[in-house]
């Protein structure tokens, strides 16, 4: 191969999307050093192992040119790829998922020649769970009653478990290996519903101030409790106690108060509220269906919110009597991207490419902050997922 189409296909490879109802997610390898070459070490069989870091963006699906630019000018060009406007001829070929895969495969081709590599979602999903408890240590972890703690990950005792995933909407999926899974139920009341129904009820114009408000709200103004139905009261007989909420939003029946009267932060937290707790509880039951005591949570709804965190555990923990555990997972809302990034390796099998291709050998997670992704010039949220440390061999 000619050592330019060498370069010019190995970089862009390390590149992946995950094109949500929401959000676009981007994973992708950023070597030490400015180029692939300097972090690169040839090993015997002619790979070269590469240095660096995964690392990790994302962007408003409706503004998705902010993504293009992004990957125009910090990735193609940092690859040495230089693709203005891409036509027919110039074609890169980058790993995708998500709906928008389908949805916006001419954008990029047009805008950018690239062409998207179609991974299938729940696929992407599993895999880059998978990825990352059995890779990335201290990667999942409980969080009941404000404390957080890590789990030991035992790779020979991992499956089966239950994979429940908050983008727009939630997919549950339960898994029971390497590639072995199955869709088994959903919701349309996810992340989507949270902020569509935040934005009309409260006004707030994105996800970081309808949470920044539901920290300052009390639900217990508008959400009707077991007491403010039993007269202040527990129903112990069937374990509800006085305060749990008997009715989301309840209260606004007999208030006689329009949306204005209440306090946009209570209207949010009741609305964060109802939509973890159905979660959760949706959760546990399926969990229950199939006889699964371990469910994790990924999607970018968590955003490692204490509050939500912990009312799906708690929702979890009350409704399996403490038998199933929630989990979270620190790299929650790049799942389906981390999933699409590691089938490079994948599609290697069975065909031209050696075994390994662009495998990730090994990951420790960099803690660093501010040094990640430092050569990145235009605006990524990227503070959302931390950098990992990897190296990756390229064939
Ligand atoms: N910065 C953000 N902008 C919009 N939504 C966000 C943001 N951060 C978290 N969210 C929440 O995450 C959800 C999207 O999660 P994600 O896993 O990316 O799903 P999707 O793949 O459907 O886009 C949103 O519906 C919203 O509830
Ligand atoms: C259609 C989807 C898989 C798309 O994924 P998303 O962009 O929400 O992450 C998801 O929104 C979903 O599973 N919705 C729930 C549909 C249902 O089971 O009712």
């Amino acid at each position: 191969m000619d050592p330019k189409d060498y370069r010019f296909s190995t970089q862009i490879s390390h590149l992946a999307l995950d094109i949500g109802g929401t959000l676009i997610k981007l994973v992708y390898f950023s070597p030490n050093g400015d180029n692939c070459e300097d972090g690169s070490i040839v090993v015997g069989n002619g790979c070269s192992v590469v240095q660096g870091r995964l690392c990790f963006a994302k962007f408003e699906t409706r503004k998705i040119d902010d993504c293009l630019e992004f990957i125009r000018f910090n990735i193609l060009q940092h690859s040495g790829v230089q693709h203005p406007n891409g036509t027919a001829g110039d074609k890169i070929s980058v790993k995708a998922t998500g709906g928008g895969a389908f949805k916006f495969a001419e954008l990029f081709k047009e805008k950018l020649g690239i062409v998207f590599d179609k991974e299938d979602e729940m696929h992407s999903l599993v895999s880059g769970v998978n990825f990352l408890l059995k890779t990335v240590p201290r990667e999942a972890f409980t969080y009941l009653d404000g404390q957080k703690e890590f789990v030991q990950i035992d790779h020979n005792d991992l499956y089966p478990y239950l994979l429940v995933n908050i983008g727009s909407g939630v997919s549950m999926i339960k898994v029971d290996g390497d590639g072995k899974y199955e869709r088994i139920s959903g919701t349309s009341l996810g992340g989507g519903t949270f902020l569509g129904l935040g934005k009309l009820l409260t006004k707030c114009k994105s996800f970081d101030e309808l949470l920044e408000l539901s920290h300052l709200g009390n639900n217990r103004v508008i959400d009707m409790l077991v007491g403010d139905i039993y007269g202040g009261t527990d129903y112990s007989k069937i374990g509800l106690s006085s305060t749990a909420i008997a009715s989301s939003f309840g209260k606004a029946i007999s208030d006689g108060k329009e949306l204005e009267d209440y306090q946009p932060e209570d209207v949010a937290r009741s609305l964060l509220r109802m939509i973890s707790n159905n979660i959760g509880q949706i959760a546990y039951l399926n969990a229950l269906r199939f006889g699964l005591k371990r469910i994790f949570f990924g999607g970018f709804f968590i955003r490692g919110l204490e509050y939500t965190m912990d009312t799906i555990s708690v929702a979890v923990h009350f409704w399996s009597r403490g038998e199933a555990k929630a989990m979270f997972l620190r790299h929650e809302g790049f799942l389906g991207a981390l999933g699409a990034f590691t089938s490079y390796k994948d599609k290697s099998h069975g065909n031209d490419l050696k075994p390994h291709h662009h495998a990730v050998q090994r990951a420790v997670l960099n803690c660093s902050g501010d040094d990640n992704c430092r050569h990145i010039p235009i605006t990524a949220n990227l503070s959302d997922g931390e950098a990992i440390e990897c190296s990756i061999n390229l064939v």
